[in-house]
Order: C-alpha cells, then sequence, then structure tokens
C-alpha cells in the first residue's frame, strides 16, 4: 500500500529550533482534550484503514516529525508504509482486550526524544479503537467476497470484477478473455470417495490452476464445481493456449486420498470480450464452448471464436 503522505524531512536540530518546537508541543498538550477530540472525530470519519491511517499522520505530524510510518497486521495481510525504514525505530504493538491488532513502527535516521515518544503513546490511544474497527470491517468485506473451501473470489466477487474489467477493456481497448471451466464427473469423486475427498479436489485443482496463471489473472469459483477466470490484456490465441496448459497440468495432478489416487479432469470454455457484447452475451458465448467440450468427451478446452466443435 502506498500512500500521498509527505516523505520524512530533515530534522533541523538546532537548539533554538528544538525549544520551539517542544514549545509548540507543550503548548498543544496543555490543552489535551482538543487535539484528542478533533483526531476522534477525524478518526471516526472513515472505515477504511488507509484513510484511517493518513488521518492519523496528518494530526501526529504537527506535533512530532515522525519520520517513517509502517504498520503490519499480525497475518501480514495488511501492511502500511511511507517509505523505507530508517536506522533508529520504535515499535508498539497494538493490542486490544489481549488481541494483537499489529505491530505500528516508527524510524527516522535521527533519535527520538523521550517527549517525541510520550506524543506517539498519547496519541496512539485515539487510533486502536477506529483502527481495529476498520480491520474489521475490511475482513468482514473481504471474506463475503471469498469462498471458504478454496479461497479465491466467489461468484459476488466474480460478479463485481466482470463489471470493471469490461468497462476497463473497452474504455482501454485492450483485450479480454474469459474461461469457464468445470470438474469432469465430480459427483463420481463424490459418490465413489466422500465429500471431504470431492473438497480436497477442488481445493487441489484451484491451487494447480491459480499457479498455473498469471498474478493479473483472476480466479472465481462461479458455482459448486465450476470457476471462471478472467483474463485481461489477453487475446483468443492467448486464452486458448492458457486454458490447454491448464488442462494438461489438472489432468496430471496426482490428487492421493487415503492412499487412492483420485482422477480428476477438467473441461473448459474460452471466449474474448467483443466491444458492446453484453456480459450476459459473452459468459453464454464461453459457456457454450464448455458444454461442447463436455459433449465431445471432457477433459477438453475449446474456444468460442474456433467454431463449434473445433477442439483448440
Ligand atoms: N465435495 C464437494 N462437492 C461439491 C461441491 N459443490 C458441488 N459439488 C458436487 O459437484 C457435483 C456436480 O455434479 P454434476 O453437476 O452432476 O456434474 P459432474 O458429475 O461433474 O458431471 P459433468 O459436469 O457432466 O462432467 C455434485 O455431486 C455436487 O454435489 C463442494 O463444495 N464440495
Amino acid at each position: 500500500m502506498s500512500t500521498n503522505l509527505p516523505k520524512a524531512e530533515t530534522i533541523d536540530f538546532t537548539k533554538a529550533r528544538l525549544a520551539s518546537t517542544f514549545n509548540e508541543i507543550n503548548k498543544h498538550l496543555e490543552e489535551p482534550e482538543d487535539i484528542y477530540t478533533r483526531l476522534c472525530r477525524r478518526l471516526q470519519t472513515t472505515l477504511d484503514v488507509e484513510s484511517i491511517l493518513t488521518i492519523f499522520l496528518q494530526e501526529l505530524s504537527v506535533f512530532v516529525n515522525f519520520g517513517v510510518f509502517t504498520f503490519k497486521t499480525e497475518d501480514a495481510q495488511i501492511r502500511y508504509a511511507t517509505d523505507k525504514p530508517q536506522t533508529h525505530s520504535c515499535n508498539y504493538t497494538v493490542q486490544l482486550n489481549d488481541n494483537s491488532i499489529g505491530v505500528i513502527e516508527f524510524s527516522r535516521s535521527i533519535r527520538y526524544s523521550e517527549e517525541e515518544l510520550n506524543i506517539f503513546e498519547n496519541l496512539l490511544t485515539t487510533l486502536i479503537f477506529p483502527l481495529r474497527n476498520a480491520i474489521l470491517y475490511r475482513q468482514a468485506l473481504e471474506a463475503a467476497l471469498t469462498d471458504s473451501l478454496t479461497g479465491i473470489g466467489n461468484k459476488r466477487a466474480l460478479d463485481a470484477n466482470l463489471h470493471r474489467e469490461t468497462e476497463l477493456a473497452s474504455r482501454h481497448k485492450t483485450p479480454l478473455s474469459v474461461i469457464v471451466f468445470d470438474l469432469d464427473r465430480f459427483k463420481q469423486v463424490n459418490d465413489q470417495f466422500g465429500h471431504v475427498a470431492g473438497d480436497q479436489v477442488l481445493k487441489s485443482v484451484v491451487r494447480c490452476v491459480v499457479d498455473s496463471c498469471r498474478a493479473s489473472d483472476l480466479c472465481f469459483r462461479s458455482g459448486g464445481e465450476e470457476f471462471t477466470i478472467l483474463l485481461s490484456e489477453t487475446h483468443t490465441a492467448g486464452a486458448r493456449i492458457i486454458a490447454e496448459r491448464i488442462r494438461e497440468r489438472v489432468a496430471a495432478l496426482e490428487i492421493e486420498y487415503q492412499g487412492d489416487i483420485i482422477p480428476v479432469t477438467i473441461s473448459m470454455g474460452t471466449a474474448t470480450y467483443s466491444k458492446g457484447e453484453t456480459i450476459t452475451d459473452w459468459i453464454s458465448r464461453a459457456d457454450a464452448a464448455l458444454y461442447r467440450a463436455k459433449n465431445d468427451g471432457r477433459n477438453r478446452a475449446y474456444s468460442a471464436e474456433s467454431g463449434r466443435r473445433a477442439p483448440l
């Protein structure tokens, strides 16, 4: 995450400058309610983690030239840094009811004074609840868009991304392709090996697919054993190559369950977005190609653009 915060300034360490800085700080600290009230009020205006930290740092910078600020949640899912850490640092573990929210670090090339550390500690108390709420809100939003079994985006996330990606592709006139795929005879897997084994197969296939895609490709679980991959900046030919590569890799998987190897293959359909086409029509073309792949015996990747029953 990056911010537009000003970079650390070089501190003028003349005595006069220090004295005036501390006078300024002390003047404000004599009226702590004013600072706290303003900070608390501002921190309550948003549930966005980055905005909360930006507001906090803006207010803090009035009192301390804090240098570089970093924040990292326990699980490292959220990282925030204004610059590269410097030599002198002070760390605070932000805790609430014995639960660690994350670690805040201030660093700069010059040691922090006791007064400055006091200011950090005083003002950080205003940050804890708003930051905790923002992190929880963000986690709730993410959970609402994530498939809990496989960890990839769910149908809701897919719908949001379909709109976003088609708009971007239309605006920038860039190619956009989609791959839809479905596990072959997955009912048999569940029937023969059980649902737990079926779940393991789904997870293994998703891992394999994600590992076979570029970081910019977006994978979603669109239904029970149906998946969608959005390939930005990808023409028809590129989508075919990627689909074929994924199909081969999945077919080569050796998923072991209680001593058995569960065979798994997928059938796939690809389609490239045409300008002016509705999302429904575009996805329907990919679905039709997938349907043909199933009808032609499964473990195939067909392209909507390649005509009827034309294997890749
Ligand atoms: N284990 C497990 N099974 C699931 C999950 N979601 C869907 N399924 C199963 O997926 C199977 C899909 O079966 P069908 O729609 O008949 O398709 P299929 O057996 O894959 O056959 P084809 O698609 O025609 O190759 C059903 O048995 C569902 O219960 C899941 O999250 N876990």
